[in-house]
Order: structure tokens, then sequence, then C-alpha cells
């Protein structure tokens, strides 16, 4: 059917404009960033991320990534401040990795690509009444992207790749109570902002985009966890190992990139 798309040569990417036209579109994410390029604007104050009494519900692989949800009926956790209006809900995260050795994250920093890349969903619940009307508005969600880069052992990611191998298939899902995502946050929440979309369809310009200056590190060994997902479900008969679900860089079509500091 015409909503099936993917990463690889005949569904990737460079063919996503066919069934999503906005794909060719002016705000389409992600983007190089430049940072000598960034304007530096003094009124964008730190973000605040209130996710003490954040709930998780749990972890799944949707074909595309592996995902987990959060509770969102009410404000229990929200990012606020920097460049948003209003408290935007955290409805899930989820990353973006590459094959062994190669780079996987979406945004890139001059031409650089990080070996993966974390993104924390958040919608505008003042404005809207549910996720779907905020992804369709220009200013519905706000994603908070992390770079992890490969280094040390990560303290707490262990949370997560331990439990991959319950939702190693397209469609499966378990439980994942009481992960608190602040814990995978680097020290520093210095950011680049700028206005984009989902970077995956349907590829809504309703992102406002908030990337994290410094990245997380992981080992290569937590990272390869995540290659031992798969794009496929348990009853097809190829196993397409889950690698390179990254979207390349975009036109940044005259768009600003601001930065905190
Ligand atoms: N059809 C009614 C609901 O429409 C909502 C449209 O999006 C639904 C699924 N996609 C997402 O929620 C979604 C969320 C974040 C990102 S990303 N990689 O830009 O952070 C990409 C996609
Ligand atoms: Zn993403």
């Amino acid at each position: 059917t015409g909503n099936q798309w993917g990463y690889g040569k005949d569904d990737g990417p460079s063919a996503w404009n066919i069934n999503y036209p906005v794909a060719d579109g002016d705000r389409q994410s992600p983007i190089d960033i430049l940072p000598h390029q960034a304007r530096h604007d003094p009124n964008l104050g730190p973000i605040v991320l209130n996710y003490d009494r954040c709930t998780s519900i749990n972890i799944a692989n949707n074909g595309h990534s592996v995902v987990v949800e959060f509770e969102d009926s009410d404000d229990r956790s929200v990012i606020q401040g920097g460049p948003l209006d209003n408290p935007y809900r955290l409805k899930q995260f989820h990353f973006h990795w590459g094959g062994k050795g190669c780079h996987g994250s979406e945004h890139t920093v001059e031409g650089n690509s990080y070996a993966s890349e974390l993104h924390l969903v958040h919608w505008n619940a003042v404005k809207f009444k549910t996720f779907g009307e905020a992804a369709s508005a220009p200013d519905g969600l706000a994603v908070l992207g992390i770079f992890l880069e490969t280094g040390d052992e990560h303290r707490w990611l262990h949370m997560i790749t331990d439990s991959l191998y319950t939702v190693k298939f397209k469609g499966s899902v378990t439980d994942f109570k009481g992960f608190n995502p602040k814990c995978l946050l680097p020290s520093s929440l210095h950011y680049w902002t700028y206005l984009g979309s989902l970077t995956t369809p349907p590829l809504h310009e309703s992102v406002i985009w908030i990337v994290v200056k410094e990245p997380m590190i992981v080992s290569e060994k937590q990272l390869g966890k995540f290659r031992t997902l798969v794009f496929t479900g348990e009853e097809e008969d190829e196993r397409t190992r889950m690698e390179n679900n990254f979207r390349p860089p975009q036109l940044l079509k005259g768009r600003t990139v601001r930065s905190s500091n």
C-alpha cells in the first residue's frame, strides 16, 4: 500500500517524495548545522525539562526504529523554555543509527555525522487536543535531538539495550515502566534550534527542533545491540537487520539556525 516506506534502495528517503510530496518542502529535516553561521540569540533561554513524574509505558519495534512511549494524558512530563512559547508534553523517544563503524545520526555538524541520534518527541497540548492534530501544525511538536558518540559505556543505556531482545521484530511491544529519559541527557543542554519537520513520513512540517550540542557517550557494544533488531516481522522469511534508519540532511532553503550559547 502507499504508506509503505523504509530505508532501502526502492523505498528509502530518495523515494519518499512520491507518496509524500512535502519531502521537497521548505522546512524539511534533518539539516547540516554550521555552528559559525548559527545566530547566537541572547533571548534564547535554557531548555527546562520537567520529567520527574514521567510515566514510561512500553518499548516497541515499529518497523522503522525502537520507540519508548509515555503516558501523555496530562502535563506530568514536559519540556519548556528555550524557543518554546508553551510547555510541550513528552510522548515518545526513539533512535536512529548506522551500520557497524558507519555513522547514523540524522542531523550533521559541519558535514560530520555522529554514530546515532536520540529523538525525544513532545507535543503542544496547550494549543492542540491530540498528538495527531499537533503533528500536522507548524508549532505542534518539539523534538529534542541528542547525538550519540562511541566511547566509554553509558551507565544507564543498558536499561534500554538489555530490553532490545524483547522487541527484535516489527510489531513487537513489551512493558517498559519506570524509565526516566533524563538519565540519558549530557551534562550541558546548550543547543541549536530551527523550524523543521518530522524526519520520516508523513514528514509533516510541524517540528521546532532543539539539537543539543554535547553528545552522549555510549560504547560500540551498546550501539551494536540496536543492530540486533530487524525491520521485518517475525512471520516474514527474510530478516533485514535494522540499521542505517536515518534520513540524510535536507536543504536549509533560507532558514536561520539559532544558537543558545
Ligand atoms: N494520522 C494521524 C496522526 O498523524 C501523526 C503523524 O505522525 C505519526 C507518526 N510519526 C511520528 O509521530 C513521528 C515522530 C517523530 C519523528 S522524528 N524522527 O522527526 O523525531 C518522526 C515521526
Ligand atoms: Zn527521529
